[in-house]
């Protein structure tokens, strides 16, 4: 039998059509020093939540659609919704979703009735999500070439798809875009055959409004989500008076400060046609004027940086040896890829977006543990991109984590890793998506509050798909992979009035001569 979704049967929830509405008791520990002690307090706060259970027509546009990223993730959306299947040395290969925690994991939920065991369901059953077969695909890029053109570039799909793909893609034909070549690497500027007319960055902005109202009224769409995916940029310098407010952002916008990055100009687009705007780059688009630009105008915003394959491990080896009680001493991490991004990452204002993106992700397991870390005292940490052509969209990374252990001993790991860049950070751009719409149909309302409110317009729900995860001011980043994910899974079930998952198995440690729990 096919069990499908899941339905909670408590007074907690409550389903009609339109709404599920939970009661969550949202339980803290409240902790303050006194006399050398920390005095701990339990707190709880009573949550109602509201989750829309209607799916909307959903568009996303990307910015660099016609990169590895953009070409690749358009192209296998295009063979899961037509269930295309194609050969390859290996065998028969199906489309699939892999990679996406949303389409291919589980949670969870609960212990079966009568077994006692385990029960897993579908992450993507626990409330309404959009189906990403379902997603209408469009954006902008400086490069003239189609999506077929782009994706055969891109050489990141096995031929006999592509085959299958390309005369879905020939028509699909990026924007305009704008191209301010300081940004990005000098090497990219070959690409840059498919620009918006006029070099005004109001006039920009403006534009880039228009596609998107256009885009969604030709498409007949509830929900466009926009999202970069293009080259990474240099950090912009963040100049009081110029993109500290949002009122100074807008005037340097419309002074044509050269500060101002083609990033930032798609944010502040998205924003004020309240579109979702997520950043799969490191470079800052966000600079506080465009974060108060996003809470004065209640859009959602979410970055930094598609977390993929070497960082995403390191999010993980770092919070295991911290947590295990061992030292990480030193942190070596090395790659090489031959793709466009690690042409752009040649030069060296790109690079140095990416190694800030790539080396602050140990930073909240380090300050967790004062006991190995005094103040001030973290592992070195290196980080090494080189542009080697000849491996392609096939990233080689290779790590060394050197740890301090018992007694003076010394533990060293060294870590081969080849990530198929595009086809790990395609299926995060699905999460991504996914849950940046899900956040768009979530309400909650505390017991001080007479109505609804979304969440914080800046989107650490989002955590857990980036490397340099933004959060809201005086918030707390969390980097351990693990951790984020139970904030994911955790929210999903407080959306249906479940309490988390706490992992105790109590109902597995109990007297074996007390029958009864
Ligand atoms: N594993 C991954 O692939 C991964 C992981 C994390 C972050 N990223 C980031 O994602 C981005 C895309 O990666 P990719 O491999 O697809 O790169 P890519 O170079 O193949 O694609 C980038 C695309 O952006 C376009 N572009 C550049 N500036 C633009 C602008 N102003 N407007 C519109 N288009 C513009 C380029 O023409 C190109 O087609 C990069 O910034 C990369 O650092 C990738
Ligand atoms: O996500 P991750 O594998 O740590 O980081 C990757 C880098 O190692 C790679 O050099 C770069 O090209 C990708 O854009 C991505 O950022």
């Amino acid at each position: 039998m096919v069990v499908q979704g899941v339905r909670v049967e408590s007074t907690t929830a409550q389903y009609d059509a339109d709404w599920i509405e939970a009661d969550y008791q949202y339980n803290r520990t409240k902790v303050e020093v006194r006399d050398g002690v920390h005095c701990a307090t339990p707190v709880t706060d009573l949550f109602k939540f509201r989750t829309g259970r209607k799916i909307p027509r959903l568009g996303l546009m990307m910015v660099g659609w016609g990169g590895n990223n953009g070409s690749t993730i358009t192209a296998s959306i295009i063979a899961n919704r037509s269930r295309m299947s194609w050969h390859t040395k290996e065998g028969l290969q199906r489309a699939n979703y892999y990679g996406s925690i949303c389409m291919s994991s589980t949670v969870r939920l609960g212990y079966d009735a009568n077994t006692n065991e385990n029960v897993h369901v579908p992450l993507s059953s626990m409330v309404p999500l959009v189906n990403p077969d379902d997603i209408v695909i469009g954006g902008w890029d400086i490069s003239n070439a189609n999506l077929a053109e782009s994706m055969k570039r891109a050489k990141v799909l096995d031929y006999d798809l592509q085959r299958q793909v390309a005369p879905h893609m020939e028509n699909l034909k990026p924007l305009p875009s704008i191209y301010y070549e300081d940004f990005i690497a000098a090497n990219q500027s070959e690409r840059a055959t498919n620009l918006k007319e006029g070099s005004q960055k109001l006039d920009h902005v403006e534009l880039i409004r228009q596609d998107i109202r256009e885009f969604k009224e030709n498409n007949d769409l509830d929900q466009v989500i926009v999202l970069w995916t293009a080259n990474t940029e240099r950090f912009s310098d963040v100049v009081t008076g110029v993109n500290d407010t949002a009122e100074n952002l807008m005037r340097s916008i419309k002074e044509n400060h050269p500060e101002v990055s083609p990033s930032t100009i798609f944010a502040v687009a998205s924003i004020l046609e309240n579109c979702p705007y997520i950043n799969g780059s490191p470079q800052n688009t966000f600079v506080p004027g465009c974060v108060e630009m996003a809470v004065q105008n209640n859009s959602f915003i979410a970055g930094d940086d598609f977390k993929s394959g070497q960082t995403k491990l390191k999010s993980v080896l770092m919070d295991f040896l911290v947590q295990a009680g061992l030292k990480p001493t030193s942190i070596v991490s090395y790659n090489h890829l031959g793709n466009n991004d690690g042409m752009n990452l040649s030069a060296p204002s790109q690079f140095r977006s990416k190694e800030i993106s790539k080396s602050n992700v140990v930073d909240d397991v380090v300050a967790s543990n004062e006991i190995m870390y005094g103040r001030g005292d973290h592992p070195d940490h290196v980080v090494v991109i080189k542009y080697v052509p000849a491996v392609g969209d096939s990233k080689r990374a290779m790590d060394e984590y050197s740890s301090d252990i018992f007694m003076g001993g010394k533990n060293t790991i060294v870590i081969h890793n080849t990530c198929e860049d595009s086809l790990l950070a395609s299926p995060l751009i699905i999460d991504l998506v996914l849950l940046a719409e899900l956040s768009t149909r979530l309400y909650y309302k505390t017991g001080r509050m007479s109505d609804y409110s979304r969440m914080h317009p800046v989107l650490s729900l989002l955590s857990y798909l980036l490397k340099a995860p933004m959060v809201p001011e005086n918030a707390q980043v969390v980097n351990a992979l693990f951790k984020q994910r139970a904030c994911i899974e955790n929210v999903l079930r407080a959306l249906l009035g479940l309490q988390p998952e706490n992992d105790m198995l109590m109902e597995q440690k109990l007297n074996p001569f007390i029958r009864k729990m």
